[in-house]
């Protein structure tokens, strides 16, 4: 019940909206509750042993007016549940609204680490189903419960003065209600909670393989991907049909002790109406209020454990989300890092992804403003997670790293990342034109200034060959551009966020030299005067680096230029050479 009581808390800020409806509801309560005092006034009205006159207001007292009265009656209640559903439809779109933003929002705050662990279909189907799961709830549930239990209050009086009597006797079939709804509570919850676990397996499964789609392609295994997809929501199907089985046996359960119970009304109050003891129209005006009013919001409320336990599951898979903390936390209110001229620090550095798994073991590198590191080593050196630690994805676990003398957790983090551009492996575009993608390193960017990068990234005659320019949309509906083309617009795109540091990831791939000298001839105009950090696999990259850092299993093993690493004869000539033999042997 706890993810519910905070879902109550959560919904407080519609407390103007919640209170609009909750007197609309009861409203609307007070005058459907109206229909049987008017249906018991045209019965006795019509009994033909003792015709009993209207208690009606002057113009209502006959049994045209009865009638239109009833007719009123029925239109008022109708107009305020309209009223009450358009209130309520707003409450639940406004909610909609504000639990997908809140989500996203905390989830553009979330730490790297998290998306690593993360599978992409989960997140998605928490922000799109799961949200729209308790709009449901919202829209749906609470409208009953709030009706519901509004009508029933006012019908236990009411039958309570009308008759005490028959009154108990219509309640005598509660405990057995209770019984049945308990029998089938936790097979409705337990069912529920793993149809929303596999909706969520289903959903990031197909992303995942959507966009692996090159690997299942490559791999043949088209056919075993269906099989395993239909497999999947076969379950899904199972599990559904079970659901509504065990919500329909609980429904059918809950009318026969309805249908019980109003024949032992029935019953009791068909020999007092016979013995004179109650009139003919008190008894349907009973009946009415019995079956209408009170054995059918119970059964709906009854049957709301579906939704709700459908809910639940949703509810706290929201909340989990909510509650995932960053790993690196960003002080608002620490300073924001002043224009830097690139002097980076590393001072006893130790870092773990798990906890006493060393991945980095104690660095020290000193890089001043303009200079040119190139990490080199075998994989799993640690030389990716040096350059995330420096854009602050995770913090060091001893230690500390420098900016121009700034701790990086002493500073805001965006005002860091601001200062740092970073060009991957592979180059990630979005589904954009291509100015759009470009203005990503510089919203406010001018054409002039867009123009420059795209010369300095060697793209001018790219981009002009394009239909629409720089107006081309890039994927599904526009354009494919190469690898290399990717590449360098990546590039343009940094040059247009000009960071004084920038990182760098070079393409392992192999590109042919013509593509190659292009890409190079960018990068080169895109690190002069920057702090630039390599993971460089190019040798021409590698030799014209201010500083080579070997790493070796977290550590760093060498330190030099390239002519003083050749010179010291250690593991870097040997990787020189061993790089060297390759790059001729594939030139041959
Ligand atoms: N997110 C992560 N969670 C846990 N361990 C990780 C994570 N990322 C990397 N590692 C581990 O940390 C170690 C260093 O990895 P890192 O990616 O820094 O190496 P690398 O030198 O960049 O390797 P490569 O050249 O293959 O990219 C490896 O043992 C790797 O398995």
């Amino acid at each position: 019940m706890g993810q519910f009581g905070r879902f109550i808390r959560e919904l407080g800020k519609y407390r103007g909206a919640q209170l609009w409806i909750a007197f609309l509801t009861l409203i609307s309560a007070l005058l459907s509750l109206q229909t049987p005092g008017l249906i018991k006034q045209i019965f006795n009205f019509l009994d033909p042993r003792k015709s009993e006159p209207f208690h009606l207001p002057g113009p209502f007292s006959s049994l045209t007016g009865a009638f239109v009265l009833l007719i009123l009656v029925s239109l008022a209640s109708g107009l305020m549940s309209y009223v009450m559903g358009v209130t309520i439809q707003a409450m639940g779109q406004r909610f909609l609204l504000d639990t997908r933003v809140k989500l996203y929002t905390h989830l553009q705050g979330l730490s790297q680490g998290f998306f690593e662990k993360s599978q992409t279909g989960k997140i998605v189907a928490t922000v799109v189903n799961d949200v729209g799961q308790v709009n449901g709830l919202i829209t749906g549930a609470f409208v009953t419960i709030i009706q519901d239990s509004v009508t029933l209050i006012g019908v236990l009086i009411l039958i309570f003065m009308q008759n005490a009597h028959l009154a108990l006797l219509a309640l005598s079939v509660y405990p057995i209600y209770i019984l049945n709804y308990l029998l089938s509570r936790k097979g409705l919850s337990d069912n529920a909670s793993k149809i929303s676990e596999l909706r969520g397996v289903i959903l990031s499964d197909l992303q995942e393989k959507l966009a692996g789609i090159q690997v299942v392609k490559s791999y043949a295994q088209e056919r075993s991907e269906v099989r395993s997809y239909t497999h999947l929501n076969r379950d899904n199907l199972n599990l559904n049909i079970r659901q509504n089985g065990l919500g329909t046996w609980l429904w059918v359960r809950a009318e026969l002790i309805t249908a019980v119970g109003t024949a032992v009304v029935l019953c009791v109050g068909g020999q007092a109406v016979i013995k004179g003891d109650l009139r003919q129209g008190d008894l349907v005006a009973f009946l009415v209020l019995v079956t209408a009013y009170l054995y059918a919001p119970t059964i709906r409320l009854i049957q709301l454990n579906d939704q709700l336990a459908r809910s639940q599951t949703s509810l706290r898979r929201i909340f989990d989300l909510l509650d995932t903390a960053p790993v690196v936390v960003n002080n608002l209110k620490a300073p924001a890092l002043p224009k830097i001229a690139g002097r980076v620090v590393y001072e006893h550095v130790k870092f773990a992804y798990e906890p006493e798994q060393y991945v980095l073991k104690g660095i020290d590198l000193t890089v001043e403003p303009g200079q040119m590191i190139a990490f080199v080593g075998g994989s799993g050196s640690g030389k990716t997670t040096m350059i995330s630690l420096l854009s602050r994805h995770y913090d060091v676990v001893e230690g500390r790293i420098t900016i121009d003398g700034h701790d990086l957790r002493e500073i805001e983090l965006y005002s860091l990342r601001q200062q740092i551009g970073v060009v991957l492996q592979e180059s990630i575009l979005f589904h954009a034109t291509i100015r759009e993608n470009l203005k990503y390193g510089k919203l406010d960017a001018t054409d002039e200034e867009l123009a420059a990068a795209v010369e300095a990234a060697n793209l001018t005659s790219v981009i002009e060959a394009l239909p629409q320019g720089y107006d081309t949309k890039i994927g599904e509906e526009g354009v494919k551009l190469s690898v290399g083309e990717k590449q360098r617009l990546a590039i343009a795109r940094a040059l247009l966020a000009d960071p004084r540091i920038l990182v760098l990831d070079e393409a392992t791939s192999s590109l042919d030299s013509e593509t190659e000298t292009l890409i190079q001839e960018a990068l080169d105009r895109l690190m002069t005067n920057r702090t630039s950090f390599v993971i460089a696999h190019r040798l021409s990259t590698i030799v014209k680096a201010d500083k080579i850092v070997v790493m070796e299993l977290g550590e760093i093993k060498e330190m030099g230029t390239h002519s003083e690493l050749l010179e010291q004869g250690g593991i870097y000539a040997r990787l020189y050479a061993e790089q060297f033999r390759a790059e001729l042997e594939a030139g041959a």
